[in-house]
This record gives C-alpha cells, structure tokens and sequence, in this order.
C-alpha cells in the first residue's frame, strides 16, 4: 500500500521522534537548536549502536521512495524546501571571484520572478541556507551576500583529501573564520578510519571543532572512500562525539559520493547520538544530487526516519551545484506544463 506526503507534512506539525527519544526530551525547532558541546571518546557507545546490514538499509530506501510519494500537487512546496536547505556550491578548480559573485548572486534570486508570481509566492524570500566555496573566495562570497540572511560556508582543511599536516588545516580554518565564514566543511583524512585511528580522528575533530569557534562545523567523511557501513557508521559517531553540528557525506570528488543507503547509515547514528545525548546533529549529502526528484528522496528519507525538524536549514543542507537549476525547471514546468531550454536557467 502506498501513502501520500502532503504540502501540510512541511507545516507545523512534527512527526515524532522515536518513542524513548521523544518521551524524554522536547525536540526544539528552528535557532532554539542548541548546538552539540561533543562528549568524551567512548569506544563502548559506539560499539553498541546497532551494526548496519546493507540489505537492510537498502530494502528501507526501497520503500520510502516508491512507496511514500509526494503528490504532484505538493511538489512545488517541496522542491522550495528543498532550495531553503541548500548549500549551492562551486568547488571548481578553476573557480574564479566573478563566478563566486555569479553564484552569489543566483543564490539571492534563485529563480526569474514570474516563478516566483507563478507559484502565488512574490512576495516571499526562498533562498539557499549558504554557498559553499574554496577558502581563497570566502570574503567575496561575504562581501556579495552582506545583508541577506544567506551563510557562507568554507571547505577547509585541504579539501577534498585533508593530507596536510594538522597545523596547517587549523591554520585554513582559523583564515576561514578570520574572513567571515558562518560554517566551516572539514574532510577527514581516510586513513584514520581504515587504521581503527579514533582517537587520534576525534582529536583532531575536537582542535578544528575549537579553531571554528562560533562558526559550525560539518565534518564531510568522504563515504565514498570508507569501503563498509560499519566504517560510516563508526566515523559518523566519532565526529559527533568530537562536536561535530552536522556530518556530511562526501567533497562530490570521489567517486561515488551521496547513496540513499548510506545516508540512511548517518541518519540512523545521529538518531543513536540524539538518543543518548539529546543534542540534534545535522546532516548534509552531498556530491551528485543533481536532479529535483533525487532532493524529493532525501526529503522523504528525513521526514521518514528523523522528523519534521530536519526538514529546516538549521538540521539539514544539500551541497549541490547543479540541484537548483534542475528545481526551477521542474517548478517552471510545474507552472506551464513544459520545460524551457536550459540556457534559460543559466548558472554560475
Ligand atoms: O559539497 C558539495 C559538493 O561538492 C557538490 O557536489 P556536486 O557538484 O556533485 O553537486
């Protein structure tokens, strides 16, 4: 039997969290989220959090995407929430500051104004949560979003590998914070997941944790790179523990980056972590979400296993470059009933 996601899942109502969750801690919603202070290493936590089955996890994605459908009608308000909770990124090798700028500025007007009247919502500001950039462009992106509301956030410490040494990835993040930056994107180095390195992972979570300071803290683990759930799942908690405000999956540079499966692994240890601490950790997939029905899946899977709250920017972002322009396609084609030609919807 299938079931519908209506427009009025988006409202005020919070499905619960589980049931000893949610019986012993309020869920606070929007900025009253307060942020993760970490806890101490503890090997025994994390052993204990119930080992991930593949086929499991991918049986549960099965059924939330074909069988938890969002009615067309409904898919306008949720493709806008989709772009509230967006990182739009440009991690290019050849980025440059006027491309930043052009992102910068598509992230203020996000799509053409008869979009806008056309969706009954002129008068409304739906914009990306952040852009997300290279350390060297952080003071152009501030400079160009001033006043908006929009963050910018930072992939430092040697994005996309994190193989430099600690002090100069501190360094990056410190020069990060220094030019403005809301939220900081770390990668951790692979290697101290394949050698069972959690002490040394945690603690070098807890210095840039520290080196942040007010700004958040994504720690990106690079999935694609762990080889097994179990490794995903063992990061996921270690970065939690070090303080992490959201986990993030993947830099889009390795080769294969955001599963649904995967995704559903982190989502479940932050239901683990929130379980024992009651701290509300975010999460952000990340790397080739690139299509509005594939948003529409992640939405799903964060209403279905977490609840309402992490359907706002405060608990969860997509990293996406191309997302947006797929979004103002499809809610173009919601409004007319075709699709324009893609240089219509130019990006950065
Ligand atoms: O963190 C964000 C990713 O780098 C973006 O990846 P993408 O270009 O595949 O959307």
């Amino acid at each position: 039997m299938s079931s519908t996601i209506r427009e009025a899942d988006l409202g005020t109502k919070v499905t619960p969290l589980p049931a000893r969750a949610a019986a012993n801690t309020p869920v606070p919603l929007d900025h009253r989220i307060a942020r993760n202070p970490g806890m101490k290493l503890d090997l025994g936590f994390m052993e204990s959090v119930r080992s991930v089955n593949r086929s499991a996890l991918e049986r549960r994605v099965a059924s939330l995407t074909k069988r938890r459908s969002i009615k067309a009608d409904n898919q306008a308000a949720w493709l806008l929430r989709a772009v509230a909770c967006m990182d739009l990124t440009t991690l290019n090798s050849n980025d440059t500051e006027e491309r930043v700028r052009r992102l910068c500025a598509k992230a203020i007007n996000p799509f053409r104004r008869d979009i806008f009247e056309g969706l009954g919502i002129a008068g409304e500001t739906i914009r990306p949560a952040a852009v997300c950039v290279y350390h060297p462009f952080v003071a152009t992106a501030v400079d160009a979003v001033r006043g908006t509301g929009i963050h910018v956030a930072a992939v430092s410490t040697a994005f996309p590998h994190g193989l430099a040494p600690l002090s100069t990835r501190l360094q990056e993040i410190e020069a990060s914070v220094r030019d403005g930056a809301d939220e900081i994107d770390v990668v951790i180095p692979r290697g101290l997941v394949f050698g069972a390195k959690w002490r040394e992972l945690y603690n070098e979570i807890v210095s840039m944790r520290a080196a942040c300071g007010d700004a958040h803290l994504k720690v990106i683990l690079g999935t694609g790179d762990l080889a097994t759930l179990r490794n995903v799942m063992l990061a996921s908690m270690v970065a939690m523990m070090a303080g992490a405000d959201f986990i993030k999956t993947s830099t889009g540079k390795e080769s294969v980056n955001a599963t649904l499966p995967v995704g559903l692994a982190m989502v479940r240890a932050i239901r683990a972590y929130f379980e024992e601490t009651g701290y509300l950790i975010g999460f952000k997939p990340a790397g080739g979400i690139s299509t509005a029905k594939a948003s529409l899946d992640w939405l799903v899977l964060m209403k279905e296993e977490l609840g309402r709250p992490w359907l706002e920017p405060e608990l969860f972002r997509f990293g996406a470059s191309s997302l947006l322009t797929d979004i103002e396609r499809q809610l173009e084609h919601h409004l007319t009933g075709h699709y324009s030609a893609n240089h219509r919807h130019a990006m950065a």
